[in-house]
């Protein structure tokens, strides 16, 4: 039977090797890449095409970012698709980040380098602003244009005998000292990205303890650290490039340096092969490669505080109603405004 996948974010990075993985292990997916820009969108679906000529490969405009976008982008999908096999909430960003040079090399000979190398942990800020519905941007993308895509597609993903999967792009990165409870969108932090992630994890367990009965599955994966768009807007190019052999050594003390696309959707790709019943909701399922170069993937249990989670869902379900009702008045506006218009 067809099995209907929706990436988030699919057009470049672990989200595009994910698809061609799925379409190399099963042909009888159905895939639906979701992305902002649809020249790159087109691209991806291009190189996918050469290689799986027979594939089925859509495209759907989604600005994950902007919540008339996920709204519109949810109505597409309705009238597509009858349900969703799996969800993937890839999609993400990391704007204007900084490497604390002076932590780096303090971490370095210190006896938490394998834990700083893997983490990040100290090393990395970013700049964060807000975006066109008034939310952080790094909020908005990683985590809540997610959450409403995911409440939007309910009646696809809670189909009566039927079971449907969320998997999260999340990293190693999420911190639970870098997320504020006072302060879900981290307006006032420097570690946007890390509290997103945690953010997402947080979601996952709590999407699992509210809508397993209705048949959806929610898990997290971290894909180690990738040379993707997002890691050269860390540092330029030419200098991972320049570093590759020492990532090659490092390779050697932590499996975390996955380092290619491919290997970093490991445990996307893993997910995909799983039965929800077999999978942990409180691990965090990571994508690794040892020193020969061989990739698996492996559970480890989350830092989450049940307490906090629930919190943190009825927080996140007042915010999508506050956004909701904002979004309703703004049309009402302009739609006073449209009739003032008409009239003069
Ligand atoms: N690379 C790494 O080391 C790690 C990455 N991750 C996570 O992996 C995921 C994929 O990132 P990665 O492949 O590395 O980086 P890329 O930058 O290659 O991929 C990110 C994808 O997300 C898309 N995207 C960004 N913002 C939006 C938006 N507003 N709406 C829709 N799509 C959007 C990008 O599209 P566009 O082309 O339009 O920008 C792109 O397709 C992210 O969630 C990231 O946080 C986690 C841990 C480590
Ligand atoms: C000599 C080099 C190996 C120096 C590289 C230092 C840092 C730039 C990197 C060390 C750990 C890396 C890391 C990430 C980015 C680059 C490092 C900070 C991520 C934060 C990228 C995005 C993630 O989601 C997790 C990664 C963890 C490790």
């Amino acid at each position: 039977m067809e099995k209907v996948v929706v990436v988030t974010g699919a057009n470049s990075g672990i989200g595009l090797a994910l698809c061609e993985r799925l379409l190399s292990s099963d042909s009888q997916v159905r895939l639906c890449l979701a992305c902002r820009n649809m020249e790159r969108a087109e691209a991806a679906r291009a190189a996918l095409l050469t290689s799986h000529s027979s594939a089925r490969v859509d495209l759907l405009h989604l600005d994950v970012g902007s919540v008339p976008s996920v709204l519109g982008a949810a109505e597409e999908v309705k009238t597509r698709y009858s349900r969703i096999d799996f969800l993937y909430l890839n999609a993400g960003i990391m704007p204007n980040p900084t490497v604390d040079i002076r932590a780096f090399f303090k971490g370095l000979f210190s006896r938490n380098v394998i834990n700083m190398f893997a983490t990040a942990e100290g090393l990395l800020t970013q700049q964060d602003q807000l975006n066109s519905d008034g939310l952080q941007e790094v909020f908005a993308t990683n985590l809540f244009g997610h959450f409403l895509l995911i409440r939007e597609l309910e009646p696809l993903l809670c189909q009566p005998g039927h079971t449907s999967r969320l998997v999260w792009t999340s990293s190693s990165n999420a911190r639970r000292s870098a997320f504020s409870i006072e302060d879900i969108q981290h307006r006032r932090g420097k570690e946007p990205y890390s509290s997103s992630k945690y953010a997402s994890d947080m979601l996952s367990l709590a999407l699992n303890t509210h809508k397993n009965k209705q048949g959806l599955f929610s898990s997290v994966i971290c894909p180690g650290l990738v040379m993707t768009n997002l890691t050269y807007g860390i540092l330029p190019s030419f200098f991972w490039t320049l570093i590759m052999p020492i990532m090659w050594l490092i390779r050697i003390f932590t499996n975390t340096f996955t380092l290619t696309p491919y290997a970093g959707a490991e445990a996307l790709h893993w997910m995909f092969l799983q039965k929800p019943e077999s999978l942990d909701p409180r691990a965090k399922y990571h994508s690794l490669t040892s020193g020969l170069g061989t990739n698996y993937t492996e559970p480890r249990i989350m830092d989450l505080d049940d307490e906090m989670t629930e919190v943190f869902f009825s927080k996140l379900l007042e915010l999508e109603r506050a956004v909701r009702r904002n979004l309703s008045e703004k049309t009402a506006d302009s739609e006073h405004y449209q009739q003032y218009i008409n009239r003069t």
